[in-house]
């Protein structure tokens, strides 16, 4: 200091004060897009008297609006230590670690959650449905061999179960195989864990990019023909939404992407394919199978952990880039859908679909009548595609995902099938607020399906979903997946769904709000 020159001391004292500056005015802008502590008492208050909490719209603007460049990733921690960061130990749950929040984690479960006219359960409004239908179901998607065994020298990597004597398949084959009008699988299929196991460990003999889409993400290949989409881990499990972003500028989390899966399992929709963890070396899993495009966008961190970014639309650059410790780097693999010839898919826009605008707001956020208008029009009148929505409803509310524009549904099974839940790279991104919005359909139809509803008071009753689902990803590779603080959060949000149907059910009557379609 003694050595600097005045001019010197002037600049430093003025940067000191702009960041004080800043500090300040980021506090108060942070504080608008949080709950109030009014707000949370109301919303404690409402939740415990059983109706749904219409939260007030913050205004925001261009001047609260963060570019995304803010959440760049930053070089990433040895995988090691992320591995463990949340490590449970014999069954007890760790610690959450520190958290930058800014609320208190709220405590919504009412006391007397019993009392509520949801038990015990009157019987439900069973739509017209032919248990004949039901039991012949229609044909599963054509029997197919997806390639030619063509990988000279993998040929020993090809497991293949007996799926018929006589007939043998690999674990990607009998995953299309056994897809049908009702889920993209069985319940019992045991062709499910072989095919995790399949993702986990077999060798990976490809990689492209996969086009399309606002980022990264790469097609694997495996050595007995299976294909995987793969999402890189972006930063760390424990890194949230960020205050100031908005859903459609949110990153993706490759974690959500797994996790998803093990919620979709355990609601027993089966609309998610199978989708794990896994870490992969870049430079030999990727780099080494790139081509020159892909290969060219590979580069060395200042830290020295191998990164790359590839191209697409918006988050493909090196201020984007995904870096590895030094270059080993976790993700998510999706077991791939049966290619196009074999079952196209059908892309619907979700009728609850945001507006993905910072100041145009969706129809129905302004019209308590919107759903009068979905249901009298295809595909939902009379389907069940509009239980499905409910469904969907459900599903997101739980992990927070706003990002449900499309859905897509298979195909050879027209109108009438289960809607897939790809996509959900956009969940799990916030612990410290319940995003009521997404029960819209929920609480603007008052519909709700009888066996989901079923299966959300099993949870509040007990085990909780919370443990259910943390058991279900046990045996994941990259376990633990979500941390603790998602736990919590995913047990209150039960609650808030049975309350919500409960409102629904005290003004329009058990009969017209929870309907049976023996799904
Ligand atoms: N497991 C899968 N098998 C085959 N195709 C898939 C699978 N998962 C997703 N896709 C296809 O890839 C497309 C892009 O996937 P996804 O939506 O997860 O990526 P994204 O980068 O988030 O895209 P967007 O930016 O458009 O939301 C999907 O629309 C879907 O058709
Ligand atoms: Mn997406």
């Amino acid at each position: 200091m003694p050595t600097m020159k005045l001019k010197q001391r002037v600049v430093i004292f003025g940067l000191l004060i702009v960041g004080g500056i800043l500090l300040v005015t980021t506090g108060v802008i942070n504080s608008h897009l949080v709950w109030s502590n009014s707000e949370k008492e109301d919303a404690r208050r409402l939740i415990s008297s059983g109706h749904h909490i219409a939260f007030p719209r913050k205004n925001l603007d261009e001047s609260n609006y963060t570019s995304d460049t803010q959440n760049s990733p930053e070089a990433q921690k040895q995988l090691n230590n992320v591995d463990t960061a949340y490590k449970v130990d014999a069954g007890v749950p760790a610690q959450p670690a520190a958290e930058p929040l800014r609320v208190n984690p709220i405590k919504l479960r009412p006391t007397k959650q019993y009392e509520r006219n949801l038990y015990p359960l009157p019987k439900p409004v069973s739509l017209n449905f032919n248990l004949e239908d039901m039991l012949s179901e229609r044909p599963q998607l054509k029997p197919h061999r997806k390639y030619k065994r063509r990988k000279a020298g993998h040929e020993g990597d090809l497991m293949l179960y007996e799926e018929k004597p006589g007939i043998k398949l690999t674990s990607w084959e009998l995953f299309h195989n056994h897809i049908n009008e009702y889920g993209l699988y069985r319940k019992d299929d045991p062709n499910v864990n072989n095919l995790i196991k399949d993702l986990q460990t077999k060798r990976i003999i490809g990689t492209e990019q996969k086009s399309g889409g606002t980022q990264l993400k790469l097609i694997m290949e495996f050595s007995n023909d299976g294909e995987a989409l793969f999402k890189p881990m972006r930063f760390q499990r424990d890194v949230e939404t960020d205050y100031n972003h908005y859903y459609f500028s949110d990153y993706e989390r490759h974690y959500a992407e797994i996790a998803a899966f093990y919620l979709d399992r355990v609601f027993d929709f089966r609309r998610i394919p199978p989708t794990i963890g896994r870490t992969v070396n870049m430079t030999y899993d990727i780099k080494r199978l790139a081509n020159r495009k892909l290969a060219k966008t590979f580069f060395f961190s200042p830290s020295n952990n191998v990164c790359f970014h590839g191209s697409c639309s918006y988050y493909c650059d090196s201020n984007h880039a995904v870096c590895g410790y030094p270059d080993l780097l976790e993700g998510s693999f999706a077991a791939f859908l049966p290619p196009d010839k074999l079952a196209d898919r059908e892309t619907w826009r979700h009728p609850w679909r945001r507006s993905y605008s910072r100041r145009r707001k969706a129809a129905w956020e302004t019209d308590d009548t919107y759903c009068e208008g979905v249901r009298n029009r295809t595909p939902y009148v009379n389907s069940r595609q509009l239980l499905d929505l409910m469904d969907m409803a459900v599903f997101d509310f739980i992990q927070g995902n706003l990002d449900r524009h499309h859905y897509e549904t298979m195909d050879p099974y027209g109108n009438e099938t289960f809607p897939l839940h790809l996509d959900n790279g956009r969940g799990f991104g916030k612990t410290w607020k319940d995003e009521i919005d997404i029960l819209a359909p929920i609480y603007q139809c008052c519909l709700m399906r009888y066996s989901t509803l079923l299966k959300l008071i099993d949870f509040e009753k007990g085990p909780p979903l919370s443990q259910v689902f943390r058991k279900a990803m046990e045996r994941d590779l990259a376990y633990p997946i979500l941390p603790e603080k998602h736990f919590p959060a995913i047990d209150r949000r039960v609650t808030i769904i049975l309350n919500t149907v409960n409102k629904c059910i005290q003004q329009k009557g058990f009969k017209e709000v929870v309907i049976d379609d023996k799904l």
